[in-house]
């Protein structure tokens, strides 16, 4: 009885106690930080020398900002879907203990923030693009793309491969065709980083509803598309050097990292290892941060040398 008592008195304590923590819960911080490293990279290369500091400052401050609002307001809007999933279900909003309102008025904070400072200290065309992106994961994504096609995640991963080109803007305030081939690397890279993950993650996908490729085309067709997608990952981190943006530092780099992304990725391919999809998902990030790390290596090296 007294067990009872207090299972009923901490059950209904951990349904209203939530603090900090769980406000940084919704922001997917280690996702963010990758994003602002690939931002950062963006800013650098934009300018052959060292990039003005507030724009860095400000410009990795908002875009920061707004993408742990975009991550916030995913939590809010899939929070029954995430409540159906294990890899989810002890998340903030999904376990109940974060209220609804108070998690929107954290995403509102932080994106007004985010896209006001940028607005106000970047430059407008930035504060747009940013927005944009916000719009483009929280709710083109989130709340359609994600729940009726197993693209979802190709063409939602146009807002989530932004960083580079809102840092390149963030310095020049213009568009052009270096930036959007930055932009097109994370792009060709979403889906052997993310249909890794859903191959091991398929049965919680299905369990939610969720239309993920290895739910609707099962687990060979899903494994041939990572496997594909990683070909045209390795093709679109070679333009850099092809069109002369980058130098032979960045094509050995991107050499190294490519061939052990394609083992991975042929490992998920064969099937033989199950372990291999969640191991392709986990060098998918290190290969990522890889590429922007020698894009930024053969930028210096070559301001360097000049
Ligand atoms: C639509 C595009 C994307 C999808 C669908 C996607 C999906 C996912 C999923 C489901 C996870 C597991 C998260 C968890 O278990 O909490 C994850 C982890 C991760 N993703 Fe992505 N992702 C996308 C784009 C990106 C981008 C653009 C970046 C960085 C530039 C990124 C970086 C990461 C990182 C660093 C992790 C590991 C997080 C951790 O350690 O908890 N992802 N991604
Ligand atoms: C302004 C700007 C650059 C916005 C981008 C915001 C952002 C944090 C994108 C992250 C991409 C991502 C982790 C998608 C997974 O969502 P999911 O719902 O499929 O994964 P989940 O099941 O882990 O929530």
């Amino acid at each position: 009885m007294r067990n009872g008592a207090m299972t009923l008195q901490s059950s209904a304590f951990s349904a209203t106690a939530w603090g900090w923590r769980d406000l940084l819960g919704l922001c997917k911080l280690r996702v963010v930080v990758v994003m602002l490293v690939c931002a950062l990279v963006g800013m650098a290369l934009a300018t052959p020398g060292i990039p003005p500091i507030s724009n860095v400052v400000f410009g990795l401050i908002g875009i920061g900002l707004t993408s742990c609002g975009a991550a916030a307001f995913n939590h809010i809007v899939d929070r029954r879907l995430d409540a159906l999933m294990s890899r989810t279900s002890h998340r903030p909003m999904a376990s109940k203990r974060l209220p609804v309102s108070v998690g929107l008025t954290w995403a509102i904070i932080l994106s007004g923030a985010g896209v006001g400072l940028l607005a106000w200290q970047v430059n407008t065309l930035t504060a747009v693009l940013t927005f944009a992106s916000l719009i483009g994961y929280a709710l083109i994504y989130t709340a359609f793309l994600k729940r009726a096609t197993p693209q979802n995640i190709v063409i939602g991963g146009v807002a989530g491969a932004a960083p580079p080109l809102l840092g390149w803007t963030a310095i020049t305030d213009q568009l052009g065709p270096e930036p959007l081939l930055l932009l097109l690397i994370i792009f060709a890279w979403t889906p052997p980083h993310f249909w890794a993950l859903a191959i091991h993650k398929c049965d919680d996908y299905a369990r939610a509803g969720i239309p993920m490729l290895p739910v609707t085309h099962g687990l060979a067709f899903t494994r041939l598309q990572v496997w594909l997608y990683g070909w045209l990952t390795v093709g679109v981190t070679l333009l850099p050097f092809v069109i002369g943006m980058s130098g032979e530092l960045y094509l050995a780099g991107i050499a190294l990292l490519n061939g052990r992304f394609m083992y991975w990725n042929w490992k998920v391919w064969r099937g033989h290892d199950p372990q291999a999809p969640m191991a392709a998902f986990w060098f998918s990030i290190r290969y990522l941060l890889g590429v922007f790390g020698v894009l930024l290596l053969d930028h210096y090296a070559a301001v360097m040398a000049w």
